[in-house]
C-alpha cells in the first residue's frame, strides 16, 4: 500500500485532471476555444522549459521557415520565422515533455470517454501528432493568420502549451489571435503566458495568427485526431498517391 501522503498526491492528479476535463469540456462546446492556466505548476513547468531550453541551445530546431517582413523602410527583408522540432517525448532528455504530453493526452482522452457517450464535440479523438516544438526567435518572427485544418485532414483539436515566463505583451508582442467564426467581430486574444494550455477546434471554425514577436517565444502544440475524419483523410490520400 503507498504511503497516504503518496495517495492524496495521486488523487490530486486524478481530481485535478476530471476538473480540467469538465472545464475544456464546457468551453470547447460554449467557445470552441479554452484557456487553462498553471497546468503543470511551476516546478514541472520550468523541468520542461529547461529541456527546450537545452534542445535549442543544442541547435536541434529545424531553420524556420524564411518570411519576407516589410521593415521600417518598407523594403522586403527576410528575416527567419518559427523554428520547430518533432518530438515523441521519449527521446533522451525529454522526459519532462513526455510528462507534459501525457498529461494532455489525460485530459482529452478523459473528456473524449466523460462527454455525452465518448465524444467530445461529437468527434471519436483516437491519436494524435508528434509534439511540434516551436521557437519564434525574436525580432518581429510572426506567423501569418491561417487555419489549421482548412482540408478536413482528421486534426480536430489543436493544443498549445505555453513557455514564456515573466512575458510582457506589450514589449514582447506576440500575441496569439484568435478570430472564432461566428463571434462577429469579436477576437479571442491569448498571451503566451508560461504554464498556460490552450485548446481550440483545429479546423475553420478558428483562424488565427501569431502576431510579431520581440523575444524568444517557445511553445509546444499538439494536434488530436477523430477517428472519422483521419480515417476517410488516409483513404483519400492514397487513392491520390496511387
Ligand atoms: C510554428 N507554428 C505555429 O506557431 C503555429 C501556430 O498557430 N501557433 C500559435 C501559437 O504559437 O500561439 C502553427 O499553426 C504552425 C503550423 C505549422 C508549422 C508551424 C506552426
Ligand atoms: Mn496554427
Amino acid at each position: 500500500l503507498l504511503p497516504p501522503f503518496l495517495h492524496r498526491n495521486r488523487n490530486n492528479l486524478e481530481e485535478f485532471i476530471d476538473k480540467i476535463c469538465q472545464y475544456v469540456i464546457r468551453d470547447m462546446d460554449k467557445y470552441g476555444v479554452c484557456v487553462v492556466d498553471k497546468f503543470l505548476g511551476m516546478e514541472k513547468g520550468l523541468a520542461v522549459l529547461n529541456e527546450v531550453l537545452y534542445m535549442y541551445s543544442a541547435g536541434l530546431f529545424e531553420d524556420g521557415q524564411l518570411v519576407s517582413n516589410k521593415g521600417s523602410t518598407n523594403d522586403l527583408k527576410t528575416i527567419r520565422g518559427d523554428q520547430i522540432i518533432w518530438l515523441d517525448g521519449k527521446e533522451h532528455q525529454c522526459q519532462n515533455i513526455g510528462m507534459l504530453i501525457s498529461r494532455v493526452d489525460a485530459i482529452i482522452m478523459r473528456a473524449n470517454k466523460m462527454h455525452n457517450n465518448g465524444k467530445i464535440g461529437n468527434y471519436t479523438i483516437n491519436g494524435r501528432t508528434k509534439a511540434m516544438v516551436a521557437c519564434y526567435p525574436g525580432h518581429g518572427s510572426h506567423y501569418v493568420k491561417h487555419v489549421d485544418n482548412p482540408n478536413r485532414d482528421g486534426r480536430c483539436i489543436t493544443a498549445i502549451y505555453y513557455l514564456n515566463r515573466d512575458w510582457d505583451i506589450k514589449e514582447n508582442g506576440g500575441l496569439l489571435r484568435i478570430f472564432p467564426e461566428g463571434w462577429r467581430d469579436q477576437v479571442a486574444d491569448i498571451e503566451p503566458l508560461f504554464d498556460r494550455i490552450l485548446f481550440f477546434w483545429s479546423d475553420r471554425r478558428n483562424p488565427h495568427e501569431v502576431q510579431p514577436a520581440y523575444k524568444t517565444r517557445y511553445a509546444i502544440t499538439l494536434w488530436y485526431f477523430d477517428a472519422e475524419e483521419r480515417n476517410q483523410a488516409c483513404r483519400r490520400y492514397q487513392r491520390e498517391s496511387a
